[in-house]
């Protein structure tokens, strides 16, 4: 296995992270990954394909080129990596890329429906609606190819991927998380506001300026932009 230091980092990390989709209940058995782009170069780190949770180490990941060969693991890489690969080759500042199928947001996916931007805490992470993404067949990069289409220009980092799930980009690896875990989230609340009456979308005014709020004042600035890697 590499001796080089940033792909240690990033295989322990990357393991870390997926312990995070079982405690927010975002996965079951097998499903579900995660990837870290390397920072700097054209590889990336991978969950295996179908290994149990308890199972992953920082050893089983897999590195793999941004064309989805694998470059370093005795594992066979993610189901989802060719699609992971493609976000990473048309969008520079992803660095993390993640799938689940966690069951509120699958089912907005399994009707087609964006979820409305209808909630505050929506408002601060995704500042929209979270948008729904072409049926792909799994496997190819044609995942992929729907992620880019949808995000691209959109503020949202979650699309619900047309009866399947939910991929998420983010700066990091833990920042695509997080949006996985608040897309669930939201799409919890707007499905139990939904099943007592309407839900109304919030003003575009209202959204932006939570929007605003939640991106550039909210929290310990320094701190979060030192945890999440993003200071320059
Ligand atoms: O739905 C899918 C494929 O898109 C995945 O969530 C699989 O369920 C898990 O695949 P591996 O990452 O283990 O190959």
């Amino acid at each position: 296995m590499t001796v080089r230091p940033d792909i240690l980092r990033l295989r322990r990390e990357v393991c870390d992270l997926h312990a995070d989709l079982v405690r927010w209940g975002l996965v079951t058995w097998t499903s579900g990954n995660i990837s870290a782009r390397v920072p700097g170069t054209d590889l990336m780190v991978i969950k295996p394909s179908g290994v149990g949770y308890d199972d992953l180490t920082p050893e089983s990941m897999v590195v793999t080129d941004l064309a989805g060969g694998v470059v370093e693991g005795a594992h066979s890489p993610s189901s989802d990596t060719a699609a992971h690969a493609y976000v990473y080759r048309e969008m520079p500042h992803v660095g993390g890329v993640v799938h689940t199928h966690s069951p509120y947001a699958t089912a907005w996916a399994a009707r087609g429906e964006p979820i409305p931007c209808a909630i505050t805490a929506m408002a601060d992470e995704f500042g929209a609606d979270i948008p729904v993404g072409p049926f792909a067949l799994i496997g190819g990069d044609d995942i992929g190819r729907g992620i880019v289409a949808t995000l691209t220009g959109h503020r949202s980092p979650a699309v619900l991927m047309r009866a399947h799930g939910v991929f998420t980009i983010g700066g990091t690896a833990r920042a695509a998380v997080k949006a996985a875990v608040m897309c669930e989230d939201v799409a919890r609340t707007v499905h139990l506001a939904r099943v007592h009456g309407p839900v109304e979308p919030l003003p575009a005014e209202h959204i932006d300026a939570l929007y605003d709020r939640y991106q550039n004042v909210y929290g310990q600035r320094a701190a979060d932009r030192e945890k999440e890697g993003t200071d320059s």
